[in-house]
């Protein structure tokens, strides 16, 4: 495609977000390059790569062109950012040509933008805080009240791309042979320095059609996601149940350091999400896990109250941890969210809780920063549940690197480890 192509595309893919604006980005974005098989994987690229530019930039070109007193559209959004890219070479007379597969030529009002911009700062001195650091006006309060002093650092971390992270699949193999095995396919990985079997790719690679991959030597999961596996402690004969599985992302991981031993069941209420399970299961060799759909009334929750070793809730969360990689989330979610999930959370724990046995653990995680739906979810659910109380890692079977974790709690932030945000707290029922 040439370069006018390219940018045309993108206006196109920002329309398309614009017009169902409660849609993931990441999900509109993959249907409308479905729709569009010609576009190459290169292209695909460059589209992308434009089009997340301008989601993690969105509030602030927003109030640019709103000050500019012009339209706001996907056009206005792609020569602002253009205008506003502190090194840019575009130029837009050569790309808004209005030839074949190129976008129209500049309006008057677009031009006149255009100009207007050029050579400013992305960022402006008037800029109110939340739309400097591009969140929702009513996030910030709580963001403020997560981070304090260290809230601007934070954010910025947030506004990073994110890393490509591996789990190797001990079930098939060691990092050194998975590290080889996709340094044969021309795939550069290293060591991660905090979960023990993680593995990072520079740059973008297609890891999914690797030899590695397909065999199962290894899967994609954040190293965060990687580091709530190590929290849970699943070990050989233990019986584990992930009670909010999904795809089993981590129902993966627990088998792998069960060694396929023992029983682990993955538990959600979707069935298309437990249903993308079972491909994954298969393809890491893991044979003692079992899929339970969960539904109202369930009589399968009750005959097994008090009866697992361990029990993860990787609870339903506003992701406000993984911003790097869907920064469109930020513009969507909304205070009511944030109430309705706390509220379901909160209802989640309660009832996973009836089935640790005594004496066993129950991690509750996000991949949320907010302490709504993290600390003061452990406070509040400790307070209503005397019998649980936080604890250490184990020291014996512990897998999370030392200093992580002192009072049984893990954030995890993109500043401070490199990592989505994530947290984790491990409680033990009293015996
Ligand atoms: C953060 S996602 C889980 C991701 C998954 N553990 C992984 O690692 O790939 C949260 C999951 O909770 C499920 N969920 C929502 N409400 C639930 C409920 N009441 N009980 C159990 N699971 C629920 C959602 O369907 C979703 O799959």
């Amino acid at each position: 495609m040439t370069p006018s192509a390219r940018l045309s595309a993108a206006i196109d893919l920002l329309a398309a977000m614009e017009a169902t604006p409660q849609r993931p980005a990441d999900a509109l974005a993959n249907a409308f390059f479905r729709e569009r098989r010609y576009i190459g994987g290169g292209d695909r690229r460059a589209i992308s790569a434009r089009v997340w530019r301008i989601l993690r930039h969105w509030r602030r070109l927003e109030w640019w062109i709103g000050r500019a007193g012009v339209a706001f559209t996907p056009r206005m959004l792609v020569l602002a950012m253009m205008a506003l890219e502190p090194d840019g070479k575009e130029n837009p007379q050569t790309l808004f040509t209005g030839e074949r597969y190129a976008p129209l030529s500049l309006t008057g009002p677009e031009q006149a933008l255009y100009n207007q911009l050029r050579g400013q700062s992305i960022t402006h001195a008037d800029m109110p805080r939340a739309v400097r650091l591009e969140v929702p006006d009513w996030l910030l309060p709580r963001l403020e009240r997560t981070f304090g002093d260290a809230l601007e650092a934070e954010l910025a971390a947030m506004e990073g791309e994110a890393t490509l992270d591996l789990r190797v699949n001990l079930l098939k193999g060691d990092r050194g042979r998975a590290r080889a095995a996709l340094e044969a396919e021309g795939i550069h990985a290293t060591d991660t320095t905090l979960s023990p079997w993680g593995l990072r790719v520079a740059g973008r690679q297609p890891i999914t059609s690797s030899t590695a991959f397909r065999e199962g030597l290894v899967e994609i999961q954040d190293e965060g996601s990687q580091l709530v596996v190590a929290a849970v402690g699943a070990r050989p004969g233990m019986r584990v149940l992930d009670y909010c599985a999904g795809a089993a992302g981590k129902t993966l991981g627990m088998a792998m350091t069960m060694e396929n031993r023992g029983h682990i069941v993955a538990c959600d209420v979707s069935e298309p999400r437990l249903e993308g399970a079972v491909r994954r299961l298969r393809r890491a060799g893991v044979h003692n896990a079992e899929r339970h759909l969960l539904v109202t009334g369930d009589r399968w929750a009750r005959r097994r109250a008090g009866s697992f070793d361990r029990v993860l809730v990787d609870a339903p969360c506003t992701g406000t941890g993984t911003w790097r990689r869907n920064p469109d989330a930020r513009l969507r979610l909304r205070e009511q969210d944030l109430l309705e999930l706390t509220a379901k959370q909160a209802d989640i724990m309660d009832r996973a809780a009836t089935l640790v046995r005594p004496g066993g653990r129950m991690v509750y995680a996000t991949c949320s920063v907010l302490r709504e739906e993290n600390s003061d979810q452990i406070a509040a659910f400790l307070a209503r549940n005397p019998d649980f109380s936080l604890v250490a890692p184990d020291s014996v079977h512990d897998d999370l690197p030392p200093g992580l974790s002192t009072d049984g709690q893990v954030s995890l932030t993109p500043r401070q480890h490199h990592t989505d945000g994530f947290f984790a707290a491990i409680m033990q029922r009293k015996s």
